[in-house]
């Protein structure tokens, strides 16, 4: 190849690098012109909405079909959301990294972008109670192991409820030892057609995990159990469980599965409903 051919191949790079920008402004103007018909600035409401990037990411990784990098495809297209999240209404992230449960700042970094300010908090709680005091619209916390309890607070009916929005990080590297966390936030769950919903089961204490796992199972919901907790006075159990599906309490299948139990569940609470992260094998 003479130099000739390589300077014009590289023009060629610089005239679709141009482009690309000039593209990047021109969506940055339609995203600001959404924002202005959603309000959430003014209704000092977080301007992200996980269902609708979680449906962007998985168009694009399916319509790439290999002939980009799918992970770096859904790399940039994160630092893009954040972006143009960030320029809508504050975005600011309060992360609890515990020791030995992995970097979860840095994974709060990666999905919400380089402008979204991550603060650290010494506690859980203290990480969600920046959520009600403004410091940050958003709390990354590890996935709950059994120790933990925060997830109790989530549970509370306070005037702007906080729920579980998004499972991080959007591509699953399942197989991989890689840190997973929650983010949560006072913002409505909304479905993106293929979701996970997080939901608290009140039981008495003569029925087992087990026993409540079977029964969902059979619905074919794919029951994860995370947590469970007792209370002080032992009269009942809450049990942390990820399901398959965007799913409401009192809502077939969920309803009709847990018919059996009868009063022994004294009470389903969602708190959370997010987009399924993809597979690596999902991504071919
Ligand atoms: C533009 C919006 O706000 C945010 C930014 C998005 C984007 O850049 O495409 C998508 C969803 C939101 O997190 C929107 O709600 O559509």
């Amino acid at each position: 190849m003479s130099a000739r051919d390589l300077s014009e191949l590289r023009n060629e790079v610089d005239r679709l690098d141009d482009a690309m920008l000039d593209l990047l402004i021109e969506r940055m103007a339609v995203v600001q012109h959404i924002a202005s018909l959603k309000g959430d600035r003014d209704l000092g409401r977080l301007a992200l909405r996980p269902a609708r990037e979680a449906m962007i990411l998985r168009r694009l990784t399916a319509r790439a079909r290999g002939r980009f990098p799918a992970a770096s495809l859904l790399q940039m297209w994160r630092e893009l959301l954040g972006a143009t999240t960030s320029a809508q209404a504050p975005l600011r992230i309060c992360a609890w990294e515990p020791e030995g449960r992995g970097a979860i700042r840095a994974l709060a970094r990666n999905h919400f972008g380089t402008l979204a300010p991550v603060r650290s908090a010494e506690t859980a709680e203290e990480a969600l109670r920046s959520l009600g005091d403004g410091s940050a619209q958003i709390a990354v916390l590890p996935l709950p192991e059994e120790a933990d309890r925060w997830w109790r607070s989530l549970l509370g009916d306070g005037s702007r409820p906080l729920h579980v929005v998004s499972r991080l990080p959007f591509l699953d590297g399942s197989g991989h030892s890689h840190p997973q966390a929650f983010a949560v936030a006072a913002l409505d769950p909304e479905p993106s057609g293929i979701d996970l919903s997080l939901l608290v089961f009140e039981t008495t204490p003569d029925i087992s995990r087990a026993r409540l796992c079977e029964a969902l199972h059979a619905a074919g919901l794919a029951p994860r159990p995370l947590a469970t907790l007792h209370d002080d006075a032992e009269s009942s159990v809450l049990h942390l469980i990820e399901l398959d599906g965007f799913l409401a309490p009192g809502e077939a299948p969920l309803a009709a599965c847990l018919e059996p139990l009868g009063s022994r569940i004294l009470r389903v609470t969602p708190i959370g409903g997010y987009p399924r992260p993809l597979s690596e094998a999902e991504l071919g």
